[in-house]
């Protein structure tokens, strides 16, 4: 499955338990050798009442709490499934509601509260704004990029605010920022441009995979980024290179509201102890149009 292009590979491991280390992960995911993926989505029993468990692991193997893209589509898996309009996903960083829309496929997830103290990125020093925090990189009299905004959605995200998301390497400069010392859980990187009232264009690289068509967690993460340091109003649209993500902070809860597609790709089967995969089924017919829904 995909949200905007950022692509998952979703397992349903609610019948039989899955646990796949580490470097199997990665040769699932690699795009050269394996069935390629930004993430691997296990769908598990849920062990507190949510409707399911989602566990999320990088393409490189790492596990993370939050992946908003994936979110989507589980949530638009087991709304399908169920025949209720809404589903509610237990996650490491929390209780999830996503809930269907009256167009198909397109579906919004309630990420909860964003965190904003420099503790709860977590960030290495003890900053008192995580609006722009102490950070460049660069020649010192010139550097390239610095000052960015944190914010976590259950996962670390670093923001730089630029005029020009296209003007950067971000393949050169996301490693960099990626692991730099302030960020002692990595970071996810993201360059924001707010090219119009409530409208900002996003190139993110995730932690653990890289340059991303799409990341909602850093959607969600820029929009309250901007509106804590009014660039924006609450209410934005996050143009990625997938496509756009409607954002809302709500203003009555915290909570951070992100609405967008979904795509399933294709239906498969692997063999864990080979790693052959084949498809065995079809994924969302494409409209006319040659685009999804
Ligand atoms: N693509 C995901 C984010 C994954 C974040 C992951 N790269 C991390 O290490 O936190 C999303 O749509 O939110």
């Amino acid at each position: 499955m995909n949200g905007l292009g950022n692509d998952f590979l979703v397992w349903d491991a609610r019948d039989e338990p899955l646990r796949l280390d580490a470097d199997v992960i990665a040769k699932l995911g690699d795009r050269e050798t394996g069935i390629g993926f930004d993430q691997m989505i296990t769908v598990e029993r849920s062990p507190s009442g949510g409707d399911a468990f989602m566990r999320i692991h990088n393409c490189d193997g790492t596990q993370v709490d939050a992946c908003g893209n994936a979110t989507r589509c589980v949530g638009r898996l087991l709304i399908e499934e169920s025949g209720k309009d809404f589903a509610t996903i237990e996650t490491n960083a929390g209780l999830l509601h996503a809930f269907g829309s009256k167009t198909p496929r397109t579906i919004t997830v309630d990420m909860g509260k964003p965190r904003l103290e420099w503790d709860q990125i977590p960030l290495a020093e003890e900053f008192a704004d995580t609006r722009a925090i102490e950070l460049q990189i660069g020649p010192i009299d010139e550097p390239i990029l610095h000052t960015p905004a944190a914010v976590s959605m259950g996962n670390p995200h670093g923001i730089f605010w630029v005029d020009d998301i296209e003007a950067y390497d971000l393949s050169k400069v996301g490693p960099l920022l990626e692991h730099h010392p302030v960020f002692p859980e990595s970071a996810n990187i993201s360059l924001a441009h707010v090219f119009a009232p409530n409208e900002i264009r996003v190139k993110v690289w995730e932690r653990g995979v890289g340059l991303t068509e799409a990341c909602g967690t850093a959607a969600c993460a820029v929009a309250v980024a901007a509106a804590r340091d009014s660039k924006a109003g609450r209410s934005s649209t996050i143009h990625l290179p997938g496509g756009p993500l409607q954002i809302e902070w709500r203003e009555s809860d915290d909570h951070v509201l992100m609405t967008g597609p979904t795509e399933v790709e294709f239906e498969g089967e692997i063999d864990l102890e080979t790693l052959q995969w084949s498809k065995t089924g079809p994924g969302d017919e494409v409209s006319v149009a040659g685009a999804t829904e």
